[in-house]
């Protein structure tokens, strides 16, 4: 299994890392296009190796596609993070030239890969590289759902004061401060509705919080996070890579489901060795509906603005 990384900055790296760690893939070749970067990154992550005992192969790349030629999947982070009182949305100058130029280059390489999507504005790249390149739709996949999740999994054990294993919840619609949906009403507590335990106030303030997720660590490191964006970034890496058909929120193609078409934007999916195996139809009630359209609306925005 071999994985290329594109951008080796800090969510690139640390999404490296995280999959050496976890010790499932035979190689990963991180690229940047910034001299002799990647290559130092990767040099510092192999003298891990044995004191984190994995085997995994890391190698840098300055900007030298054919280093990663075959690649079964491909992590796009390359592109520039928001400084505090940004949005997302405000990458798209710069992000989305080079997220077309990287995944043309990948798949020129790696023809039959599977890319997964992590620059900002995610949900309009994810549609950027779907017009940019002529992979399926279920090979296409962006990620931030899975890392919206696990920030709402993290608000609500806050708010339960329980322990983060014993809490499930899920956060669908676009990755962006307004677009998140989190499905207050799925959300459990060992399976008992978290609204047996907290006030409809106190939820709302959970989702708020899990929605401005992002925002509130660029205010704090300024720059974007990503020790999460990593993790979860190898979590959707390692579902396709050991085919365990886990289902994960991802941006992806729609096309009627949930009502919407013509756009990418975050859906539980099952995720295996094919990639999107299948995307998952959840009952939601009436505010998530509305959430959900207008959060659409805002994604289709932004794709507006892309030049194709
Ligand atoms: N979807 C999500 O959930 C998340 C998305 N992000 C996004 O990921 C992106 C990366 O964030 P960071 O790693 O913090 O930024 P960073 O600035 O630390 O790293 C970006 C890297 O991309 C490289 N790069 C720029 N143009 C390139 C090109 N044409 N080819 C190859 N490499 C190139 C840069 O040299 C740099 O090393 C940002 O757009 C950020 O907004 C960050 C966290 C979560
Ligand atoms: O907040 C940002 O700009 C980076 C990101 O997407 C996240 O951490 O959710």
């Amino acid at each position: 299994m071999k994985v290329t990384v594109v951008g080796a900055g800090a969510v690139g790296a640390s999404c490296a890392e995280y999959i050496a760690i976890k010790n499932f893939a035979s190689e990963v070749v991180i690229l940047d296009i910034k001299e002799g970067y990647a290559e130092g990154k990767a040099m510092d992550l192999m003298q891990c190796a044995s004191l984190n005992g994995f085997d995994t192969k890391i190698t840098g790349s300055t900007n030298d596609y054919s280093k990663t030629a075959d690649s079964d999947i491909c992590v796009i982070t390359s592109g520039i993070p928001r400084k505090p009182g940004m949005t997302r949305e405000e990458l798209i100058g710069i992000n989305a030239g080079i997220v077309k130029t990287v995944s043309s280059s990948l798949v020129e390489h790696s023809p039959n890969t599977i890319i997964i999507v992590v620059s900002n504005p995610m949900d309009t790249m994810t549609y950027l590289v779907h017009k940019t390149t002529d992979l399926p739709k279920h090979k296409i996949i962006g990620m931030g759902g899975a890392l919206d999740s696990a920030r709402f999994k993290y608000r609500l054990a806050e708010a339960l004061e329980a322990p983060i294993s014993d809490v499930d919840g899920m956060v669908i619609g676009g990755h962006s401060d307004k677009g998140m949906v989190p499905l207050t009403s799925h959300a459990t507590r060992n399976s008992i509705k978290v609204s047996e335990f907290l006030t409809e106030e106190r939820l709302t303030q959970v989702a708020e919080d899990t929605k401005v997720g992002g925002a509130t660590l660029t205010k704090l490191l300024g720059t974007s996070a990503w020790y999460a964006p990593g993790a979860a970034v190898s979590g959707l890496v390692q579902a396709i890579a050991c085919d365990q058909k886990k289902i994960f929120p991802c941006s992806t193609l729609l096309d009627g489901e949930y009502g919407l078409s013509d756009l990418c934007i975050g859906v539980p999916v099952v995720l295996g060795r094919n990639g999107i195996e299948r995307i998952v139809d959840v009952s939601l009630s009436d505010a998530e509906k509305d959430h959900m359209k207008a959060s659409a609306e805002g994604v289709k925005k932004t794709n507006g603005l892309l030049e194709l």
